[in-house]
């Protein structure tokens, strides 16, 4: 099932002192998110990256005044259905729309073992394959299981947090920077995984800053700056693109 952004703004009420004000987050995102392919989404600090991840998560921040469209397969969320509070989002997180955070360390907690963490996603989100499957999946020898999170290492934990994200088997999946804490060898593994999750039939964003490893999965590549999309298409073309700040995310692509 695709999903995508539909002319998304987003304002961020502010309040400085006595005087509130207001910041443009988002301006205008329109991004397709096809189904069975990998998106990914470069852009300098703070463009508004983790935004777009958090539309697609149904998690604005408070204060957030949201409006255009977002569609997840046949749901659509429209204007202030963007900030979440719709009960429509509790049955689509985790189920329908995957979220791979940033930082594994952040989808576990050290006082459990990974298995025991996985059944328990497994369990409240009513999916279909046990955690031993999963495993499987994301290319996790089973007897990492048995582990706590502090005993993987950064590839395994990344590969664990990938295995809670699909549990419910979604169809969209959101990386946040998956691959921020691994070397070039383990998120070139990273994206493999992604584009296989896509191959069978997901549509994925993977926000990144990671373009040297990125041709390892990625179908088509869109580029932020200020809140807006400056350019998306496939890889080998954006790479080529004329503009300086376009051109600049791709310079050390060979
Ligand atoms: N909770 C919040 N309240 C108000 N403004 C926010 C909030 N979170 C983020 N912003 C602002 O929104 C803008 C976009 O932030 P965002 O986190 O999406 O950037 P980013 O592209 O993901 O950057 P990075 O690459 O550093 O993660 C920034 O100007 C940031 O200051
Ligand atoms: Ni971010």
């Amino acid at each position: 099932m695709s999903a995508g952004l539909d002319g998304v703004t987003v304002d961020i009420m502010t309040r400085n002192r006595w005087t509130p004000s207001t910041t443009r987050v988002l301006d205008d995102v329109t991004l397709p998110l096809p189904a069975g392919t990998v998106t990914a989404l470069v852009g300098e600090s703070g463009c508004g990256k983790s935004m777009v991840a958090s539309v697609l998560t149904g998690l604005l921040p408070p204060g957030s005044a949201p409006s255009g469209r977002l569609r997840v397969g046949d749901e659509a969320f429209t204007d202030g259905e963007l900030v979440g509070a719709d009960r429509r989002w509790r049955g689509l997180r985790g189920r329908r729309i995957g979220a791979v955070p940033q930082s594994a360390s952040t989808s576990f907690t050290p006082v459990r073992s990974v298995g025991a963490q996985l059944d328990e996603v497994i369990g409240t989100l009513g999916g279909s394959r046990d955690a031993v499957e999963l495993c499987r999946r994301v290319h996790l020898d089973p007897a990492a299981l048995r582990l706590f999170p502090h005993e993987l290492s950064g590839g395994m934990a990344q590969r664990a947090a990938i295995a809670a994200a699909l549990a419910g088997d979604p169809d969209t999946i959101v990386a946040d920077e998956p691959t921020s804490a691994l070397d070039a060898e383990l998120s070139a593994d990273i994206w493999e995984l992604l584009a296989e999750a896509a191959s069978t039939g997901a549509a994925v964003l993977v926000i990144t800053h990671d373009v040297e490893t990125m041709r390892r999965g990625c179908d088509s590549v869109a580029v932020m700056r200020a809140g807006r999309i400056v350019d998306h298409r496939r890889l080998d073309e954006i790479a080529a693109s004329d503009d300086a700040y376009v051109a600049g995310f791709f310079e050390r692509v060979p």
